[in-house]
C-alpha cells in the first residue's frame, strides 16, 4: 500500500528514516529522494536535485522545513493523486494545513520522530485525518523499524513534539553538562566526556530494560546517606530540575503551537 515512496528534503531527519529503513532492508528502488543541497543520499542513494516532471506515488514524505513548505507545496502538490499519502515531518504544520496545500491526497499523516530513527529507536508519534484502518496500519507497518509508532489526538502534538522530536537535544545537553561539570571539578575534559557518555548510555539501557521505573531506579543507585543522595538533593531542592525541564518543554511547546499559528493564517 505505501510501496513507492517520494521523500522531498533529505536533511538532518528525513536521511536519518532512510537509514534506518536501509539498515531493516527496504528495498532502495522503493524511494525516490529529492533535495536540492546534496547528490548522493545515505548508503550512496542517488538524489535528484528537484521534483520528477511526473510520477505516481503511493506516499510523499515531507522532510523540508515547515517554512519552505508554502513555496514548495505547489510543485508537490502535482505529484499527489488520490492513490497518494502525504507523510509529513514538519513540526507545527497541522492536518488542515496539509489539507489544503494536499486537497487531493488520500490522506495526510502528520509523523513526529527524532533522529534515533536511524538506529530504531525513536518514539514516533502519528496524527491523520483518515479513518482507513488499513492505511494507518500501513503506516505504522512503514515506522515500526524505525522505533516505536503510536497514534497521538493532534491536540497533543505540539507537546509530543517537544518531547519526542526535541527531546533528544535537551538530553544532549545534559550529558554535555555532565561532562562539562565534571572537567571543572577535575577531571581531564576528553575523559569527564567518554565516562559522561558511557554512563547515560547504559543508564538508559538499564531503565528501557529494567522492570522498575526511574524513580526506583534512582532510589536503587542511592545508598541511604550516602554518595548519591547528596547529589540527589540538589537536584530536588525545590524541585529545581523538575521546574527547569517543564520550563524546557513549555517553552518548545509553545513554540510549536505558534508556528501553527503562523502557518495557519
Ligand atoms: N532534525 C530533527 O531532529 C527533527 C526534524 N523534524 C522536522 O523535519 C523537517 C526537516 O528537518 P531537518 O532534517 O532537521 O532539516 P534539514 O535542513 O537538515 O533538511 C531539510 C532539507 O530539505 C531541503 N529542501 C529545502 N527545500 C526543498 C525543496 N523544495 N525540495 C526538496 N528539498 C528541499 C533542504 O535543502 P536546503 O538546505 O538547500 O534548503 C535540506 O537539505 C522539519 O520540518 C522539522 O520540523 C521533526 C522531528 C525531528
Ligand atoms: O527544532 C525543530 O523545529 C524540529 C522539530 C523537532 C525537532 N526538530
Amino acid at each position: 500500500m505505501l510501496e513507492s515512496i517520494l521523500i522531498v528534503g533529505c536533511g538532518n531527519m528525513a536521511g536519518a528514516m532512510v537509514e534506518g529503513w536501509l539498515a531493516d532492508g527496504l528495498n532502495p528502488s522503493r524511494l525516490t529522494i529529492v533535495d536540492p543541497l546534496r547528490t548522493e543520499g545515505p548508503g550512496g542513494m542517488p538524489v535528484l536535485p528537484a521534483l520528477p516532471e511526473d510520477g505516481t506515488f503511493d506516499a510523499v514524505l515531507l522532510g523540508i522545513k515547515p517554512q519552505n513548505l508554502a513555496e514548495a507545496a505547489p510543485g508537490i502538490a502535482a505529484l499527489v493523486g488520490e492513490g497518494t499519502t502525504v507523510l509529513s515531518l514538519l513540526a507545527g504544520i497541522e492536518l488542515a494545513v496539509l489539507q489544503r496545500h494536499f486537497p487531493a491526497a488520500r490522506a495526510r499523516v502528520r509523523v513526529m520522530p527524532n533522529l534515533a530513527v536511524a538506529l530504531g529507536k525513536a518514539p514516533i508519534a502519528l496524527a491523520t485525518d483518515s479513518t482507513d484502518e488499513a492505511l494507518a496500519a500501513a503506516v505504522v507497518g512503514l515506522m515500526q523499524p524505525l522505533g516505536t509508532p503510536e497514534w497521538i489526538g493532534e491536540d497533543k502534538f505540539d507537546l509530543v513534539t517537544a518531547l519526542a522530536g526535541s527531546g533528544p537535544a535537551f538530553v544532549y545537553r545534559f550529558i554535555d553538562a555532565l561532562g562539562a561539570a565534571a572537567t571543572r571539578l577535575g577531571l581531564p575534559e576528553e575523559q569527564a566526556r567518554r565516562l559522561a557518555l558511557a554512563m547515560v548510555e547504559g543508564a538508559s539501557a538499564l531503565a528501557a530494560a529494567s522492570p522498575h521505573d526511574p524513580g526506583k531506579l534512582a532510589d536503587m543507585v542511592a545508598s541511604k546517606g550516602g554518595v548519591t543522595r547528596a547529589g540527589l538533593d540538589v537536584l530536588d531542592n525545590g524541585e529545581a530540575l523538575g521546574r527547569v525541564v517543564i520550563d524546557t518543554l513549555r517553552a518548545a511547546r509553545d513554540r510549536s503551537a505558534e508556528m501553527a499559528r503562523e502557518a495557519r493564517d
